[in-house]
């Protein structure tokens, strides 16, 4: 027998709306203690309302937050003592050493062997070197572990992290992330927002992809990605002109396929895989130009294409939308 694992945090029908506008549609979800669950979308999906929700910095127009069976609307400070917080806004005090902006915190939050927590926490953001070294000399991904630690000073059983990485080049993102690993294994949950895809992908165990204020999938990665094909995707690139030519081949075929600007993605099942190669005939054979053909395994963003009909990077750089062609 598996023992039952609890939920740390289980929202139910969550709702926020600012005026006229939702910015929330009853979103449902749990977190899982000791998992890193990600939400994953697009700027203004409703991730950081979402987020200030849980950490009570607004009040849902409806739905209820329950951490560790603790309604947080109606005990504020408990809520707030159990839960760690940091954003990319997140700033540690620049004048001040790593030591001494974790000194605050700890007085802050009556921190009892204070020393032995910050050695601890120091040494957890592989800081302990630049202890005494002015935080505003460091790089940006040392004070964003500085910053990482000391959101966690007074033992959090959840850490909440909006965007972690945004603003950090590749290798401290990578960095970061390994941090974010090491810190749940020993024992915190993390809940997590993000727009990148790779991040969702590599760090958490499962993930929520939220569009429009709306909840359209949760699972692990695997899972999702199974939701859009067994098999594969083939991608082919073309003229803008000749998209529909593609596009109807691979409909021939009993796909479906979704165009975006010069590129058709559609997805082979498993055990249809042979249909590859007869497509290609069959735009050699019709005459239709092809810059480039192939195929992988389904992504983060394919899933995301088929629940929202848009690319989750093409949002993100403001790109055209996406065509979803109907079955014929
Ligand atoms: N106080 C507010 N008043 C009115 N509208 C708001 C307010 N806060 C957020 N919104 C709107 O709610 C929607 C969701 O915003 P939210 O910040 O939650 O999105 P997000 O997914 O976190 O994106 P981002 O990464 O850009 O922060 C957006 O359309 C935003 O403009």
């Amino acid at each position: 027998m598996y023992p039952m694992v609890k939920n740390a945090l289980e929202i139910k029908n969550l709702v926020e709306k600012f005026g006229d506008f939702t910015a929330v549609r009853d979103i449902s979800f749990n977190v899982k203690e000791g998992e890193i669950f990600g939400l994953l979308g697009p700027n203004g999906a409703g991730k950081s309302t979402t987020l200030n929700l849980i950490l009570t910095l607004l009040t849902p127009t409806s739905g209820s937050i329950n951490l560790y069976g603790i309604d947080i609307h109606k005990e504020v400070h408990r809520a707030k003592k159990m839960i760690g917080f940091m954003t990319q806004e997140t700033v540690v005090e620049q004048d001040l050493t790593p030591r001494q902006n974790l000194e605050i915190f700890g007085e802050l939050y009556h921190i009892e062997n204070i020393k032995d927590k910050i050695a601890e926490s120091l040494k957890d953001a592989e800081l302990t070197d630049f202890a005494d070294y002015k935080a505003g000399s460091m790089s940006g991904g040392m004070q964003r572990r500085l910053a990482l630690v000391r959101s966690m000073i007074q033992d959090p059983k959840i850490i909440i992290l909006d965007e972690p990485t945004t603003g950090l080049d590749v290798q401290n993102r990578t960095a970061l992330w390994e941090k974010i690993r090491s810190l749940n294994k020993k024992g915190i949950t993390v809940l997590l927002t993000t727009q990148y895809l790779e991040e969702a992908d590599a760090l958490c165990d499962r993930i929520a992809i939220i569009d429009k204020g709306e909840i359209k999938a949760i699972g692990t990665a695997s899972e999702l990605k199974a939701s859009v094909s067994s098999g594969d995707i083939v991608e082919i690139v073309t003229q803008s002109d000749a998209t529909g030519k593609v596009a109807s081949v691979l409909e021939d075929f009993g796909l479906s396929p979704v165009v975006k600007i010069d590129i058709v993605t559609a997805a082979i099942e498993k055990g249809e895989i042979a249909k590859f190669s007869d497509i290609t005939k069959e735009l050699i054979k019709e005459n239709i130009p092809i810059l480039g053909i192939s195929m992988h395994l389904p992504t983060l963003d394919d899933v995301f294409i088929k629940l929202t009909g848009t690319g989750l990077r093409d949002k993100a750089e403001g790109k055209p939308q996406i065509q979803m062609r109907s079955k014929k």
